[in-house]
């Protein structure tokens, strides 16, 4: 009898775990690469991930492995779901394996030294394959405990969207397709930034007008920057855009939002990111989105006053000041006229 192809996901972590526990419900055989042999080892044994997601059962069609080479050759369609700072490193060296692949980016984040994001860094290593992007308001936990979820699968590649939906769409899970490749990976990326913000505002007790501003200010913030990448602005209305920022700006289960809480109660950057010990793709992204906008001349106020919290020295009562009393702007920077 043949054995069943198997989809490879790509990392030990939240994200992969549960998309991989999606991927075997749905009657696939996935391999679930992870670097450390000993944790493979240890979700072999005991059928979860207790590091990474407590308490979720691992569906027995996932298959932990450490062997990267042998899990890369074996799949076709392949779920890379590392942190942004480990991606190019853990491909790197098998790129060989990685020609004619369907190669999917989970991974929200831009990487420092270059600016690029994780799916243009696989075109780079591999630019034989086919690639993708998933991305959406998809927190790990819910979509691990069958919360109804939708995500976007973006690529040029129309038959990669069909095969991602096919892989991924079931009963709790509904997975849309947009052409956005590029769009759809910037939303994720960016609002990683703004979910630090909210996490901030919630510590300090702020209100809910507060709240609403935040998110509505910083959706136009990511619009206009993106925009001024060449980005279409459309893309920020869907899944991808105002749909991962407001979760992750108001769920105390994103990281990101984790990380700005334990600031607002007074942790520095170090102990917040320590305390919470996963990842939040957020501070990176910070660091290189406020440097590039500066670059290009974008008005991206939130990101400058966040980084003057964090990296320049400034208080929050200072930034809000200065913030609040900055010259009015117009509400909406991309209103539609002709034809509309
Ligand atoms: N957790 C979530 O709710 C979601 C996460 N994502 C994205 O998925 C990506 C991965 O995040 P999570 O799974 O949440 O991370 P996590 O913090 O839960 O786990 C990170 C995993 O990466 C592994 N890792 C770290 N450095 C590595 C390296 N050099 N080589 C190989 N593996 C390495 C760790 O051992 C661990 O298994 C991030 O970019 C995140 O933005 C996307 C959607 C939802
Ligand atoms: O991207 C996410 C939800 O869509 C997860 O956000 P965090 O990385 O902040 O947990």
């Amino acid at each position: 009898m043949t054995q069943l192809q198997p989809i490879a996901v790509l990392g030990g972590g939240s994200f992969g775990t549960a998309l991989a526990n999606l991927l075997a419900e749905n009657g696939q055989r996935v391999l679930q690469w992870m670097r450390d042999p000993e944790q493979a080892e240890q979700m072999r044994q005991s059928g979860e991930n207790p590091r990474y997601l407590k308490g979720v059962k691992l569906h027995p069609g996932i298959e932990p492995t450490s062997d990267l080479g042998a899990a890369l050759q074996q799949a076709e369609l392949v779920l890379v779901a590392l942190p942004s700072s480990a991606l190019r490193d853990a491909l790197q060296p098998v790129a060989g394996l990685l020609a004619s692949k369907m190669l999917v980016s989970t991974t929200k984040g831009i990487e420092a030294r270059t600016f690029k994001l994780m799916s243009q860094i696989l075109e780079e290593i591999a630019p034989d394959a086919r690639i993708g992007v998933l991305s959406g308001p998809n927190l790990a936990k819910e979509v691990a405990d069958h919360a109804l979820t939708a995500t976007v699968i973006a690529s040029e590649d129309e038959e990669l969207c069909l095969r991602v939906q096919q892989a991924l769409h079931g009963r709790t899970f509904r997975v849309y397709a947009s052409a956005d490749r590029f769009g759809v990976e910037l939303g994720g990326a960016l609002k990683n930034v703004y979910a630090i913000m909210s996490g901030m505002a919630a510590a300090l007790g702020m209100g809910e007008n507060t709240k609403s501003m935040l998110i509505t200010r910083a959706l136009a913030e990511m619009t206009r920057f993106a925009v001024k990448l060449g980005a279409n602005p459309m893309t920020f209305l869907g899944l991808a855009g105002v749909g991962d920022l407001i979760v992750t700006c108001s769920s105390p289960k994103s990281r990101n939002y984790q990380v700005g809480y334990a600031l607002g109660q007074g942790l520095s950057l170090d102990e917040a990111v320590q305390r919470l010990g996963e990842v939040a793709e957020g501070v990176n992204t910070l660091k290189v989105l406020k440097a590039r906008a500066e670059e290009l001349e974008v008005y991206m106020p939130l990101v400058a006053g966040l980084h003057a919290v964090l990296f320049e020295g400034r208080t929050l009562a200072q930034v809000i000041e200065l913030l609040m009393r900055g010259e009015p702007k117009t509400d909406v920077d991309f209103i539609p006229t002709a034809g509309f």
